[in-house]
């Protein structure tokens, strides 16, 4: 595993974009399609806004790019303004030169909803798997919607969400618990270490614990996130303020090797 540490969430954002782009640009030097993996929320929201600026620049296509998210909540209509879907075009990929046929969301009101899983599964296969995969990670530690306690080797499914997820999540419905969804459908854990890379970002002082779990804790279903530390090509990329539960020891190592990693 890397272990970025940048002095700012903004820092820490751009720093992930730039990685991302360095990837694509690569790929596509060698005449591939890139396959990207992108999660919601408030932790990328600098990432994809350092997306659009690059991509305005000229510094990155998104043409040939294919996108899969990790998650979307069941039974919000795909237009409601929470729905990960109006979430995705609104933050990013109205902004960018995406072809829409590559965008890949869950689609939360199927009438078969493992079936829209496992279809899921199968056009990731069929794109060749995740070149990378951007995430996030739950205050309580879970990547996607793996809760606690959801198999390390879990594939695409509908999940119901913990009593803590909702509320943290209240705050994108008029802070009313009862107006979350109570069920979602997630990339699995499997799913996202199958990725070749997976990049985490881990921003601000309450994912501090998560990011204590993440880098020093056990391997475990109870904290999902601890699943980077079986990947090949794991990439945390965190801001000072999370890094507050590390052991100074851990803090100075990744330090201390990232020193000469400069992209
Ligand atoms: N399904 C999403 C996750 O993908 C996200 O990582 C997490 C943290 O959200 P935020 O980035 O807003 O803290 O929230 C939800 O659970």
């Amino acid at each position: 595993m890397r272990l970025i540490i940048e002095d700012t969430q903004e820092n820490a954002g751009r720093w992930a974009a730039r990685y991302i782009v360095e990837q694509i640009n690569k790929k596509q030097a060698a005449g591939g399609t890139f396959v990207l993996g992108l999660p919601t929320g408030s932790t990328p929201l600098t990432t994809y806004k350092e997306l659009i600026a690059l991509n305005k620049a000229g510094k990155v296509s998104f043409k040939d790019v294919v996108t899969f998210n990790m998650d979307e909540y069941v039974g919000l209509p795909e237009e409601h303004p929470e729905s990960y879907h109006s979430f995705m075009w609104n933050t990013f990929f109205n902004h960018v030169d995406i072809n829409p046929d590559n965008v890949n969301i869950l689609n939360g009101n199927a009438p078969d909803l493992q079936k829209e899983c496992d279809e899921y599964e199968e056009k990731i296969r069929k794109a060749g798997g995740i070149d990378l995969f951007m995430g996030g990670v739950g205050e309580d530690g879970h990547l996607a919607f793996n809760e606690p306690f959801s198999s390390l080797n879990s594939r695409t499914r509908v999940k119901t969400l913990t009593y803590d997820t909702l509320v943290v999540n209240s705050r994108f419905f008029d802070n009313d618990v009862n107006k979350v969804p109570k069920q979602a459908m997630s990339v699995g854990v499997a799913t996202v270490l199958d990725s070749k890379q997976v990049l985490i970002l881990a921003l601000g002082h309450k994912k501090a614990r998560a990011l204590q779990q993440c880098v020093e804790g056990p391997y475990s279903h109870v904290c999902t996130i601890s699943a980077m530390q079986v990947h090949p090509h794991g990439i945390v990329v965190c801001d000072e303020p999370a890094t507050v539960e590390l052991k100074v020891g851990t803090y100075r190592y990744f330090k201390d090797i990232e020193k000469e990693n400069l992209i």
